[in-house]
């Protein structure tokens, strides 16, 4: 028998995205990290940007330059001189708002961009136990909301923090130059309200952080109840569903509330602050130039007043700003937990796998699951031939599912090994593994989209009318799809919520055929359906069986009898294993299980 490995080929470079360490770093670190390929773009935006902000900075020095020609009577000249450079300052700013939003933007939403399909890619990388841990409600707001949040953020930090930075610097400069004796009052504000920033940011930051996980926890309780609402509407429970909501209804409330309380009394008294300390160095120019304390023209004293007023509403807007900036990097820290999430299944790098023939061997298997005391899977000694069809049987928690689960890789044993083939599943790339599996739960899961789409899911090529046709067909979907209006083409509701349990399970049947699988992995539906539909899934399941390794949790009796080895769980450990006459013969515990496995 040839073996079916193969050396793992080279893979394509991953998002640089994923390959950066977050954990405990800073989010201004990681948004430098993110941003790094966009370095000459943002520098570009800044200069730009500063061409289009210097009317701001320089207005109030043309302003005193022209009070002066005239309350000095200069030259005429100067005059028209200032008033050439004002006609300039106003004549480039239009193209240079224009090219700054062009680039400002080109930057963001690459980023946005990039930061959505890392985490979509990393949604992938992560195992199933990861998910089974974190609702997808709480990723999904991570995808949606912390990006838009990042991207929003971004955004106006650019726009406020660089318009309030560029006016305290250009003033500060031209005040340098014209009134120097004043730039150590000027000096004193900057500082202030630097550290007043720093203050304010450290007590919003714990808010905003309860704010967000509320949202978070109601993002997960929404989810919960739209994936419930059949059961819920079923059983008539809609108040105690709504009650659930309502609860987390009312702590984001609660949050965000406190959140608004403390970003309306930290705006107040900043403005309040930074008001007052303005007038105070207003006031005290104008008595500075009135008694002649120092040489102070005229010009001067207006040019003083004005940036008194810009620059301390350009630190009132930075401060503004530290609510934005913080629930920015609040967004950057919560993506930063998934983008680093050490749960992943690790494959890179791994043999891939380039055919299989369907041979396994467990050798003395254990699985604990994580913060479990008791193990779910012990000492599983199991070798399985190619083609050969292998049912678990045995009561509920016996760890049937927990040996799928283990088959498939989602999870990975926690003592002895998984081989296929002869390879230790450990050494092996699991997903170029799955290419040759096909898995068909309980519940057929079947996406909002064409019959075609969803039973050809995830096949790289088009698969052609006739290969379509044959799989249905296979699978006893054929009779009630060509019937439909567009037949493969017939768009089933989400979750397939336009046909009947039955044909479902047809078309997760024809699914698993098209593609084809060496092996398969089967949990059968505990429910039975009507008899002519279950006679139709049971003979389409048995052409989906033929010549395949076959792992089946199974109950109905048709299939348990059919099987080539039945191995009989309880409490994680293998109790019997043979044939269906071998079993009842042996009078143990698959005798025992047989009047409810009959149903
Ligand atoms: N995610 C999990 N975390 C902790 N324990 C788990 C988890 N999943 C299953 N278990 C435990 O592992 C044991 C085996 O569960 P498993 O689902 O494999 O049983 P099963 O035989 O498939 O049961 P059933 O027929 O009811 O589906 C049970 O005791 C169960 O409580």
């Amino acid at each position: 028998m040839e073996k079916a490995l193969s050396p793992s080929s080279p893979r394509p470079p991953r998002a640089t995205a994923l390959d950066h360490r977050y954990q405990g770093e800073h989010p201004i670190r990681t948004l430098a990290y993110l941003l790094r390929p966009d370095r000459p773009r943002l520098l570009a935006a800044v200069a730009v940007f500063a061409v289009r902000h210097s009317p701001l900075w320089l207005l109030p020095l043309i302003t005193a330059n022209i009070i002066d020609v005239v309350v000095e009577h200069r030259p005429i000249a100067e005059l028209w001189y200032n008033a050439a450079v004002l006609g300039f300052m106003f004549a480039v700013n239009f193209p240079s708002a224009v090219l700054y939003s062009r680039l400002m933007s080109t930057t963001i939403r690459r980023l946005s961009t990039t930061l959505r399909s890392a985490l979509c890619r990393r949604m992938q990388e992560l195992s199933i136990g990861y998910h089974a841990r974190v609702s997808s409600g709480v990723l999904h707001a991570k995808v949606v909301r912390d990006v838009d949040t990042i991207e929003e953020s971004l955004k106006q930090t650019a726009e406020v923090g660089l318009g309030a930075i560029t006016t305290m610097l250009g003033g500060l400069i031209v005040i340098g130059i014209r009134a120097p004796a004043f730039l150590p009052v000027f000096l004193v504000v900057v500082p202030a309200a630097a550290i007043l920033i720093r203050v304010l940011r450290g007590r919003l930051r714990s808010r905003n952080e309860t704010f967000r996980k509320e949202i978070e926890l109601l993002s997960s309780r929404v989810t919960e109840m739209t994936s419930l609402i059949h059961i819920t509407r079923a059983h008539g429970l809609e108040n105690a569903a709504l009650g659930r909501v309502d609860g987390v209804l009312d702590r984001v409330r609660t949050a965000g509330f406190r959140l608004d309380l403390l970003n309306g009394r930290v705006s107040s008294l900043a403005w309040n602050v930074l008001n007052a300390l303005g007038v105070c160095c207003l006031i005290g120019a104008a008595l500075v130039a009135y008694y002649g304390w120092l040489p102070v023209t005229a010009g001067d004293v207006v040019m003083l007043s004005t940036f008194f007023t810009t620059m301390t509403a350009a630190t009132t807007a930075l401060m503004g700003l530290a609510p934005t900036m913080t629930r920015g990097l609040e967004s950057v820290r919560s993506i930063g937990e998934v983008l680093q999430a050490p749960d992943l299944e690790s494959n890179d790098g791994k043999r891939e796998v380039a055919a299989v023939t369907g041979a396994f061997e467990f050798r003395r298997v254990d699985f604990t699951y994580e913060g479990s005391d008791e193990p779910s899977v012990t000492e599983l000694d199991l070798t399985v031939r190619p083609g050969e069809t292998i049912a678990l049987v045995g009561p509920s928690g016996a760890g049937k599912s927990t040996v799928l689960n283990l088959l498939i890789g989602f999870i990975r044993p926690t003592g002895g090994s998984i081989l296929l083939d002869g390879v230790d599943t450990a050494d092996l790339d699991l997903r170029s593994y799955r290419r040759f599996l096909s898995v068909v739960p309980q519940e057929s899961m079947l996406f909002a989209g064409t019959i075609r789409e969803n039973v050809a899911y995830g096949l790289a090529d088009e698969v052609d009318e006739e290969t379509l046709r044959s799989a249905l067909e296979a699978a006893n979907a054929w009779e009630f799809v060509s019937r439909m209006p567009d037949g493969v083409d017939t768009v089933v509701g989400q979750h397939g919520a336009r046909l009947s349990g039955g044909q479902r399970q047809r078309l997760a049947i024809a699914r698993a055929l098209i593609r084809d699988p060496r092996v398969l992995v089967l949990d059968e539906a505990t429910s039975a359906l009507d008899g002519r539909s279950e006679a139709l899934v049971q003979e389409a399941l048995g052409r989906l069986m033929r010549g395949r390794t076959v792992f089946v949790v199974a109950h109905r009796l048709s299939t348990i009898r059919d099987a080539d080895r039945i191995v009989v769980m309880e409490g994680g450990r293998v109790r019997e294993i043979g044939t269906h006459e071998e079993l009842l013969a042996l009078d143990g515990l698959y005798r025992q299980l047989q009047p409810g496995q009959a149903a």
